[in-house]
């Protein structure tokens, strides 16, 4: 089981280390990685309508044999869906689930998909899913690539302020993300969460970032007296800004890896700070490009 947590505003305490069913799982069978991820020490376990494998989650679970108290599950509101959407799309997600709650509800996304799509309402949106929250359906409720102008649209009249915002955060985007991570914090208490946390190897390797990254994981293997890897120094940097980290593999042994990283060194604040001052020069976004890049540097 992974060993760091977080208190979100709400006092909920989260699993720091979420195992995700989107990306490579988006619109497959997830069972079977599921079952692997729990078996392995995950039980903070991310999925959304929109990855349309929920039923496949809840088989996973079953196959786990884990109780569902011992299970911490997010689903998502599907991107696009307006408020007379939110109530029947989460019921609809509960079934699938095959649960009677979720732990954590999220807006998956501020604005429609599509341009031309009619674009949700989100003091409307957000009021749908207090009403889920305040029945006890969803334990804690919040939001996902909300940039400050949708917080700001949402927070004057919610009566519950989102515990969550789950956005692309790795130092490839850390300077444009940096200030909604901050607002949130100073608005709330809103715990920033992030997913393509390993962007700068996956999907950016020779960037900038590479030899500091090698050599950070070179003094953490020699302190730790175990191999640590360039994803483990990623992974520890995001854990380190009280960022709850969001990851995914078919892998046994990375997931071993992920949770392993919570017993690991800590980096140095001269590293965090290197780690953010390298990874400025680089600006690499993955996800979510219609709600983000309009303000983000080229
Ligand atoms: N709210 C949102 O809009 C989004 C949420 N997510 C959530 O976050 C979860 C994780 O998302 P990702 O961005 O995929 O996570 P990630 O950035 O942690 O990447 C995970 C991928 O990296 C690979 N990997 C790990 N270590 C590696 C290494 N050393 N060399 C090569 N490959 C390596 C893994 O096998 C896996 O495919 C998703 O499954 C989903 O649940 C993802 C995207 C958007
Ligand atoms: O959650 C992010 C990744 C993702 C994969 N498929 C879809 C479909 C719609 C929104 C987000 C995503």
């Amino acid at each position: 089981m992974s060993s760091v947590s977080f208190t979100l505003n709400d006092g909920t305490i989260v699993p720091g280390i979420g195992f995700g069913t989107g990306t490579a799982l988006f619109g497959k069978d997830c069972a079977g990685q599921v079952k692997q991820a729990i078996d392995a020490g995950f039980v903070h376990l991310d999925g959304a309508q929109a990855y349309n494998n929920e039923e496949s989650l809840s088989e996973g679970i079953k196959l786990s044999g884990k109780p569902r108290s011992e299970l911490f599950i997010v689903t998502k509101l599907r991107p696009g869906a307006l408020a007379e959407h939110v109530k029947p799309a989460f019921d609809a997600s509960l079934k699938k689930l095959g649960v009677d709650f979720v732990d954590l509800f999220l807006v998956h996304c501020p604005i429609a998909m599509k341009a031309g799509d009619p674009q949700p309402d989100l003091p409307e949106v957000w009021h749908e899913v207090e009403a889920i929250h305040a029945q006890g359906l969803a334990k804690s409720i919040g939001v996902s690539n909300f940039r400050i102008p949708h917080l700001q649209a949402i927070l004057p009249t919610a009566k519950v302020i989102p515990s969550v915002n789950q956005l692309e955060i790795h130092p490839y985007v850390w300077k444009t993300v940096e200030p909604i991570v901050k607002f949130g914090v100073e608005n709330g208490n809103i715990t920033a969460a992030s997913y393509g946390g390993l962007t700068p190897i996956v999907r950016a390797a020779g960037g900038p970032l590479d030899p500091v990254l090698a050599t950070v994981a070179e003094r953490l293997t020699k302190e730790f007296g175990k191999p640590v890897s360039t994803g483990q120094v990623l992974s520890k940097w995001v854990l380190q800004k009280k960022i709850i980290l969001v990851t995914t593999s078919s892998k046994e042994e990375r997931l071993r890896e992920y949770l392993q990283t919570a017993e690991l060194p800590d980096l140095t604040e001269a590293e965090i700070a290197e780690i953010d001052t390298v990874g400025a020069k680089l600006h690499k976004r993955v996800f979510m490009k219609h709600v983000f890049d309009d303000t983000d540097p080229q």
